[in-house]
């Protein structure tokens, strides 16, 4: 809804279409894999992940946070915060069954619903802050990035460690990790794949503040997002997205291509190969 008013005029104001009021959020026509609870006093909604055993970004999942992004959005909620209903994973990141030996068509639409929920999170015109509260790699950290405050529990790993198993990043995902860190450590951590501990994320500034309990996480997001009570809303909405327009531009002006590059690489023997030797290490794990 907001994104789409959006890919016409990145700085235009969203029409205020939505009709439902602030305390009927539903998960209507999705799958039920988030929910969303608004806090009656400070009208700040949590957005949960809830798809066991590790929140992978699959088809309907992605599908279901946009759905609640948008819903959120147009019940004029204050804020956002992101989480997860496990305790042990905040996402594990894209579904990997989805990229290995994928159907052509349906990998087309994987993808454009990646792009969509990155589109989302980083249109979102409420504050948004993510309460990672367990393990966020790869998209897990890139959905976190998006958002604009992260607070992490200890012991837990963040990064994109794609190149690990040969995979590549889009440039608009490194352009979400270097929106939160000096491009020289981007390059640094990309390069290497490397996860980082909540210690070193939060030292290094890819997290904001380190929480003892998910209690404590949702109360620090929700600090957070108290911050912006005296900015008028309508004008932070449109500072956010000019401070945010040169990132989503980037992948707003060659959607197409960004999906074909890829569709091309994921269908490479060396890409199919890293995979399957990383699919093969998850199993082995146990
Ligand atoms: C030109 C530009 C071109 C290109 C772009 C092209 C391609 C895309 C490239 C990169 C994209 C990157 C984005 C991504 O997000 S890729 C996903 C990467 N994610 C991971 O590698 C995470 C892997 N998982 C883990 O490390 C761990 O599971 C954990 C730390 C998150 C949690 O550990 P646990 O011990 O708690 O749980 P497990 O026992 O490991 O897992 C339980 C269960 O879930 C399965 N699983 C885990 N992660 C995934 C996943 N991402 N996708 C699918 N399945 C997953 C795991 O195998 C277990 O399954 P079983 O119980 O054994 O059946």
């Amino acid at each position: 809804m907001l994104r789409n008013s959006l890919i016409g005029s990145l700085r235009q104001i969203k029409p205020i279409l939505c009709s439902q009021s602030l305390r009927s959020l539903s998960n209507g026509a999705n799958s039920g894999l988030t929910t969303i609870e608004v806090d009656d006093k400070s009208g700040i909604a949590t957005l949960s992940m809830n798809l066991p055993p590790v929140n992978t970004l699959t088809l309907n999942l992605m599908h279901d946070l946009i759905d609640s992004i948008n819903q959120i959005e147009c019940n004029k909620s204050r804020g956002l915060i992101l989480t997860s209903s496990n305790d042990k994973v905040f996402s594990a990141g894209l579904d990997l069954k989805e990229l290995y030996k994928p159907d052509q068509e349906r990998l087309k639409e994987f993808w454009t619903i990646f792009q969509d929920l990155w589109l989302a999170l980083h249109l979102c015109g409420i504050p948004t802050a993510a309460a990672i509260n367990g393990h966020a790699p790869a998209a897990g950290c890139i959905m976190a990035t998006a958002c604009e405050y992260r607070v992490m529990l200890p012991d837990f790993v963040i990064g994109v460690h794609a190149t690990r198993f040969s995979f590549l990043v889009s440039k608009w995902m490194m352009l979400s990790y270097q929106s939160v860190l000096p491009r020289r450590i981007v390059e640094r951590a990309l390069n290497q794949g490397k996860l980082f501990s909540t210690q070193e994320a939060l030292e290094v500034g890819l997290i904001d503040e380190v929480a003892g309990s998910k209690k404590e996480a949702l109360a620090q997001c929700a600090a957070f997002i108290g911050t912006f009570d005296k900015a008028n809303p309508i004008a932070r909405t449109l500072t956010k997205r000019m401070c945010r327009d040169s990132d989503v531009t980037e992948l707003l002006r060659d959607r197409a291509g960004d999906l074909r590059a890829c569709v091309d690489y994921i269908n490479t023997p060396l890409f199919q190969e890293g995979l399957s030797a990383h699919l093969e290490g998850l199993k082995e794990k146990k």
